[in-house]
């Protein structure tokens, strides 16, 4: 038999407690695993996981895509390669859906060349990666309390979910008393304010020593305005999620960090190659989770280890242990601060382990 199978199913995660953010908080989120199993007896794996909180609308686009490749897919390996360069994936749904099948095709790949993901995609790739701990918006004491825990953990960046308020910037001051000056803060505003307030706010907490203030503004133009003024370095998230947003944002000097979500660029591929052109700009490129299950975790982990650019940049990639594992998944939980690559081919996971399990979501 020389065809292979497209497969998926339905994921639901839930949050050992509400992640605080700005923009809402997160108690669940739903994503679909996709499979690739070859004639050779191969089995790849993606994770489809749009933004968190956009899933109602996402997953059904996600779906439909992948349900108008799966004739495709008994043709064969190679015809299910090709359809992946040729059918445009449009809206958000389709985004994500692309970045899972190609994650599973790439996943094939190194494990028929019997090296890790990240090796197939970059031979001067890493076997680890710096990561980031994620504190959620809480009060100043519990707030202290985990900065506290992530730094004894081994963690040398912390990245705060803030509200842009002036009663923010004493939070922000109490976890760099609490953690001293080498540990890196990075502040995450969620699209959350207008530029008049977000200048404030920069200016506030720039004697703090920040290393980025990650789209304090909605939009892209609203981030160039403010880059303009702000004593702090800016990143644009969210901003990001259209296919050509990355173009206009370098375009307008909206940045000068650029964080890359697998699911919102839609290819492993495409966000190897714009990484290279940032950083060729200066921009740096901060790979971070979407808060996806270990299936996409772990392919971000994968994509941080080949990025070019600073080695010991951190990456926002320690949110395993936000939510309950699916099943019996591995969890990638950091160790001193770093996410160490598994060692088996491919992405590295048990493909069994990971597509037996309830349908849900
Ligand atoms: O960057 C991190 O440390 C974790 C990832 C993260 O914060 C995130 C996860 C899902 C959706 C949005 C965001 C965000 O950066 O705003
Ligand atoms: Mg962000």
């Amino acid at each position: 038999m020389s065809g292979s199978r497209l497969d998926w199913r339905w994921y639901r995660l839930r949050f050992r407690a509400p992640l605080e953010t700005a923009a809402g908080s997160l108690g669940t989120r739903r994503g679909i695993l996709v499979s690739v199993a070859t004639a050779d007896g191969l089995v790849g794996l993606g994770d489809v996981a749009p933004w968190p909180g956009t899933e109602d609308r996402a997953l059904p686009e996600a779906a439909d895509w992948l349900a108008a490749l799966r004739a495709v897919a008994e043709e064969g390996e190679g015809a299910l390669r090709q359809a992946l360069e040729r059918v445009a994936a449009v809206t958000p749904g389709a985004r994500a859906a692309r970045a899972a099948l190609e994650t599973a095709l790439l996943d094939v790949s190194a494990q028929r060349a019997g090296v890790p993901l990240a090796f197939w995609l970059r031979s001067s790739a890493r076997s680890s990666v710096p990561v980031n701990a994620l504190i959620g918006i809480a009060d100043p004491e519990r707030t202290v309390e985990a900065a506290r825990a992530a730094v004894a953990a081994g963690f040398r960046a912390l990245k705060l979910k803030v509200r842009i308020a002036a009663s923010e910037v004493e939070r922000v001051a109490a976890v760099r008393r609490a953690v001293g000056p080498e540990v890196q803060l990075r502040l995450d505003a969620n699209a959350s304010a207008a530029v008049a307030a977000a200048l404030a706010f920069a200016r506030a907490v720039a004697p703090l020593g920040i290393e980025y203030l990650e789209q304090p503004v909605g939009s892209l133009e609203e981030l160039a305005a403010l880059r303009r003024q702000s004593p702090v370095p800016l990143a644009a998230d969210e901003v990001l999620a259209g296919p050509d947003e990355l173009e206009r944002a370098l375009a307008l000097g909206a940045a000068d960090i650029v964080i890359a979500k697998l699911p919102l660029v839609g290819s492993v591929e495409r966000l190897l190659d714009l990484a290279e052109r940032c950083e060729r700009a200066g921009i740096a490129v901060v790979v971070t989770s979407n808060l996806e299950s270990a299936v996409g975790l772990v392919a971000a982990l994968h994509v941080a280890a080949a990025l070019p650019g600073n080695a010991e940049r951190a990456h926002g990639l320690a949110t395993a242990g936000l939510v309950e594992p699916l099943g019996r998944e591995p969890v990638f939980q950091p160790l001193g601060g770093r996410l160490v690559l598994p060692p088996g081919p491919g992405l590295g996971l048990d493909r069994t382990m990971m597509l037996a399990g309830e349908e849900d979501g």
